[in-house]
Parts: structure tokens; sequence; C-alpha cells
């Protein structure tokens, strides 16, 4: 076992180097790490438990695992909680049992992607869309495992300069997102469907989705998030603070492992 980089961190760095790459170093695709990344993540899951299953490129590759598993017989009485209406389709034609937290309110396990992953192993999700099921989801579950390719970690929370996606409901949403913008000196746009720039992006929920770009750190994570929350019209943010326990990153460097609790 080796110890591996800690993107600057003061803290004590607890990563662990699980694998290596090969000699002679391969170059894999984006893709290619996301899957290397889902299958580590899918070694967490057990017979009998139940998981939630998350959303976008990088946790569709853990679910089509966790499907192959089941059908080898080398997982079985699996029970996934889907944490969006694509993901619960993706269960449904891989055969995996789909159910939701008000009939198993404990989740053992939990894994999905990330945007951003920020040294503290915060986390900004929402650019597919599903953050709101996915933070109900996973702030109920045991275990939160983080499955990414190394393109996803930055220094702070907003640092790829992309969007911090913010769900709000659709009723007067400019004046909503004119006040997310004063409140925080930042850009805030309404999330519209790709090539049909009229229609905006309508959520799993039937809310809107504003994605906010900030020029600099947000500073306390907390206090941000909480002040988005307290602006009428604001359902969910994107930050996701303390949450993962688990965050497998997978990278030219091999993948690594780390455990914040
Ligand atoms: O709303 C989408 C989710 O938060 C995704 O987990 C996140 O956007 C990462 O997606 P991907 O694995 O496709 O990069």
């Amino acid at each position: 076992m080796a110890l591996a980089y800690d993107l600057g961190s003061k803290k004590p760095n607890p990563t662990t180097l699980i694998s290596s790459p090969p000699p002679h170093q391969l170059i894999f695709t984006q893709d290619e790490l996301k899957k290397i990344a889902a299958y580590k993540a899918v070694e967490f899951v057990e017979s009998g438990m139940v998981i939630g299953l998350g959303t976008g490129s990088t946790a569709k590759h853990a679910i089509d695992r966790i499907g192959e598993l089941l059908h080898q017989g080398k997982l079985s009485n699996i029970i996934g909680i889907p944490t969006s209406k694509q993901t619960q389709h993706q269960a449904f034609c891989l055969g995996i049992p789909v159910s939701d937290i008000e009939t198993h309110p404990v989740v053992d396990l939990a894994i999905d992607g990330a945007d951003e992953v920020d040294p503290d192993m915060n986390l900004v999700k929402g650019r597919g869309g599903s953050l709101l099921r996915e933070k109900m989801i996973e702030s109920c579950c045991k275990k939160f495992v983080v499955i990414v390719d190394e393109s996803k970690l930055v220094e702070y929370v907003g640092g790829s300069g992309l969007a911090m996606p913010v769900e709000i409901v659709p009723f007067c949403w400019k004046f909503t997102a004119k006040k997310l913008e004063s409140l925080f000196g930042c850009v805030a746009k309404l999330r519209v469907v790709m090539n049909k720039l009229d229609d905006p992006y309508v959520t799993d929920n039937g809310n809107y989705i504003i994605d906010l770009y900030f020029k600099k750190d947000v500073g306390d994570l907390r206090v941000a998030g909480d002040a988005m929350l307290r602006v009428a019209g604001v359902v969910e943010h994107g930050m996701f603070i303390d949450m993962a326990t688990t965050l497998i990153v997978a990278g030219e460097f091999g993948v690594t492992l780390r455990n914040k609790y």
C-alpha cells in the first residue's frame, strides 16, 4: 500500500493507492476511468443490501455491474433505491428490484458520481439534474461511496468554474435567479433543454434548475448553502457537504480509495 496525492490539503492524507497503473502505462479514456472507479465501488455491495443507485454516466457503470453480478448469482436479494427516473428505468431493464426511502428508510450503501470533489470530500452534484432525489437518498445511507475520474477533483467547491446547480420552483424563476445572483455576486442561468434553448429543463420533481457560476470561492459551504435555502423558491442546492464517506478516484496514476469516517 502506498499513500497517494492530497490535492494540497494540509490534513493528514488517508488516501490509499489500491492499484497502480500497469508498467507500460495505458492511456484510459474518461469513460474507462469512470468504469474502473464504478467497478471498484461495487466491491462494497453485499447480498441482502439496500443500495442507493446514483445517476449519471459514472453511476451507470456501477448499476450495470450490480445487474451483471445479480444475473451471475454472485449477488442476491439486492434492493435498489434509484435517485432518478433515468436510473429507475436502468434498474428495471437490468432486473434490479427497486424501492424507495419511504418503504426502505435505511439505506446500507449508496454509490454515485459527482461533478466536483474538494479536498475535504465535499461535492458538487446535479449537473445531470438529479440533485434533489440524490440528496434525499444519499443523506440517509450508512455509507456513501463517491466514484469519479480524476478530472472531477478541485481545490475548492466551484473550483472547476462550471455550474453549481440549484433546484428551484418554476414560479417566478427569474426573480429567484436574480436573488441568487445578488446574494452571491455570481451569474445565474436557467438550465434549458439541449438544442431547445427556449425550453427550460424540468427535473423529475417538476422543478427548474438554475446554474450558478461563481467568480471566486464561496467560502464557508454551510453558510453559503443555508443562505441559498433561505431564498424562497429554492428547493435544494447541489453542494453535498460532509456526506461522502468513501471516495474512489480513477486516474492515470491508478485507483485511490479514501475513507472519511
Ligand atoms: O445530477 C447528476 C448527478 O449529480 C451526477 O452524479 C453528476 O452530475 C455526475 O455525473 P457524471 O457521472 O455523468 O459525470
